[in-house]
C-alpha cells in the first residue's frame, strides 16, 4: 500500500493543469449504456474511480478504447475514451466490483431503461455516513420499476420499458437526479423532476444526453422536464473541469501562501469555496483560461462555512477548508450538512497539532499558530486531500498512509504540487 511523505514549510509558486471532474466523468460513462453507437468522452481523467468504472461498465458489455494510447505515453492531457455498448450482455453489477464505488450504482437505471431489468448489488464509496439510495430507488418505481432487494441486490423491472411520471425528492441528491434523468430519457412520455440537484455535473450529463438525442430542458436548475425518446445516439463530449480538484489547490495556495494559477477553470462553478478563500486572506483573480491565487505575509482569518447543495459551499470541499481554518488567527465554526459522519479528518487533523472539537453537526476549530508533521491516515477521498493541506504548512514530515482513497479522485497530485514547489514522494510500503 503507497503512502505520502511531505516535507512542509515551501510555498506554492506555479500553474497547475486542473483535470476534468471525476463527479462528470462517472455518470457519463455510464450514460454510454443508454446507446448501441459510440460515446466519445474527451478531458476524462486517469483515476482508480475511472478505471473501476470501466472494469464494471466491461462486465455488462461496453467495450472501451483510449485514444493515442501507447505503452510508455507520457501525456499527461485528459484522455478521450469512446465506450460502445453495441449489446447488453450481463444486466448484473455485482457486489465485488459495486462495493468499492458509489457512482457505479447508478448503472441501474440505464440497463433498466434500454434493457427492461437489472440487479445491482447495493453500493459502497466513501464513508461518510449511511448513505442509502432509498430515493433512486423512488425514482425507478415512480418510472414504472418493480423494485426488490434481494441479498445486498437491488433488482429492477421494467419488461414493458419505463413510463414518464412526477419525481420529487424530499432531498436534494445528485445521484437520484442522475438516476432519474437516465431513466426518464428512454422512458414512454413526459417526467418532471422535483427539487433536482442543480449541481454542475448534472448539467454536465444532461448536456450530453442532448447531444445524444434525448429531450431535456431546466437541467442545472431544481426542475428538470424530460420528453422520453425511442432511442439515443452516439456523441462527443468533453468532460467539465474538475470544480472539487479546483478548489482544492486554491484553499493549498492559500493555506501554503504563495502565487498559484489553476489552469481550465471556470470560477462561477465554485464561486462560494472562492468567496470563502478570499474571505480567509486571499486573493483570487480569474480570467478566460483559469483563476489566480496569491497569499504573501499576511495571516490567515477565520470564517464560518455551512455546506450546502450547489450553489452552496461544497460538502466535498468542507475538510480542506477545515484544514485551512486550522491556522486561521482564531476560530471558525464549520457546519456539515449533507452527510452526517464527515468529520473524520478532524482526529487526524488532530495529530499534526489542530484544535478542534465537534459540536453535533459544527466542528469548532481554534486556530493554532503552527502545525506538526506527524504520521496520519487517509479515511475518505477528500479527507485525506485535507492531511495534505495540513502537511504543507507542519513543521517537519508527514506521512499520510492509504492513499489510495486519493487516487479515487487526484489526478498526479503529487506531481501537481510539487511542480509548484511542495515536496512530496510517494513511498510504497513492502509487501
Ligand atoms: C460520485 C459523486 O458524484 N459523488 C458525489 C455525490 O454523491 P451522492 O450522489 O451519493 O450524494 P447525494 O447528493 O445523493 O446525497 C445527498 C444526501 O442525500 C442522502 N440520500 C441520498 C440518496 C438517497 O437515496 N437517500 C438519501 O438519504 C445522502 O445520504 C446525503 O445525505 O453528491 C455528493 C453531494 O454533493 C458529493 O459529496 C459526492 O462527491
Ligand atoms: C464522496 C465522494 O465520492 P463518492 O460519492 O464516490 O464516495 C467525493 O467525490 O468526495
Amino acid at each position: 500500500m503507497d503512502r505520502i511523505r511531505i516535507v512542509g514549510g515551501q510555498k506554492l509558486n506555479g500553474t497547475i493543469p486542473i483535470s476534468g471532474a471525476k463527479n462528470a466523468a462517472l455518470p457519463l460513462m455510464i450514460a454510454s449504456l443508454l446507446t448501441n453507437e459510440t460515446l466519445v468522452l474527451e478531458n476524462v481523467p486517469r483515476l482508480a474511480d475511472v478505471r473501476m468504472l470501466i472494469r464494471i461498465l466491461g462486465n455488462h458489455g461496453v467495450d472501451h478504447m483510449i485514444d493515442g494510447k501507447r505503452s510508455g505515453d507520457t501525456t499527461h492531457a485528459g484522455q478521450t475514451i469512446r465506450f460502445t455498448a453495441r449489446e447488453i450482455v450481463d444486466t448484473t453489477a455485482p457486489y465485488e466490483l459495486v462495493s468499492r464505488m458509489r457512482a457505479s450504482f447508478w448503472v441501474l437505471a440505464p440497463l433498466v431503461a434500454r434493457m427492461g431489468e437489472a440487479k445491482v448489488s447495493l453500493p459502497g464509496g466513501c464513508a461518510i455516513g449511511t448513505r442509502p439510495v432509498d430515493f433512486l430507488l423512488m425514482a425507478m418505481e415512480k418510472l414504472g420499476a418493480q423494485i426488490d432487494i434481494e441479498s445486498g441486490y437491488a433488482i429492477a423491472r421494467a419488461p414493458k420499458g419505463l413510463r414518464g411520471a412526477e419525481i420529487v425528492f424530499p432531498k436534494v441528491t445528485v445521484g437520484g437526479t442522475h438516476t432519474a434523468l437516465m431513466g426518464a430519457v428512454l422512458a414512454h412520455g413526459d417526467t418532471l423532476i422535483k427539487n433536482a440537484a442543480c449541481e454542475p455535473e448534472v448539467a454536465d450529463l444532461a448536456d450530453c444526453l442532448i447531444k445524444m438525442g434525448a429531450k431535456i430542458k431546466g437541467a442545472g436548475t431544481s426542475e428538470i422536464e424530460i420528453s422520453g425518446v425511442g432511442s439515443l445516439q452516439g456523441a462527443q463530449h468533453a468532460v467539465l473541469p474538475d470544480r472539487i480538484e479546483a478548489g482544492t489547490f486554491a484553499m493549498a495556495a492559500a493555506m501554503a501562501g504563495g502565487d498559484v494559477f489553476l489552469e481550465n477553470v471556470r470560477p462561477e462553478l465554485l464561486q462560494s469555496a472562492l468567496d470563502h478563500i478570499v474571505s480567509a486572506g486571499a486573493t483570487v483573480t480569474s480570467n478566460n483560461h483559469g483563476i489566480r491565487i496569491q497569499r504573501n505575509g499576511s495571516g490567515l482569518q477565520p470564517v464560518d462555512v455551512t455546506t450546502d447543495p450547489f450553489p452552496g459551499f461544497p460538502t466535498d470541499l468542507q475538510a480542506q477548508f477545515m484544514a485551512l481554518m486550522t491556522r486561521a488567527k482564531g476560530t471558525s465554526r464549520i457546519t456539515e450538512t449533507i452527510f452526517e459522519n464527515r468529520f473524520m479528518h478532524v482526529q487526524e487533523l488532530a495529530r499534526l497539532g489542530a484544535k478542534i472539537r465537534l459540536e453535533g453537526d459544527t466542528a469548532v476549530v481554534e486556530g493554532v499558530p503552527k502545525l506538526t508533521g506527524a504520521p496520519v491516515m487517509a479515511t475518505d477521498l477528500r479527507a485525506s486531500v485535507s492531511l495534505v493541506i495540513g502537511a504543507l504548512v507542519a513543521d517537519g514530515e508527514t506521512t499520510v498512509h492509504r492513499v489510495y482513497h486519493l487516487d479515487r479522485g487526484f489526478e498526479r497530485l503529487e506531481q501537481k504540487l510539487n511542480g509548484c514547489g511542495a515536496i512530496l514522494e510517494r513511498l510504497s510500503d513492502p509487501g
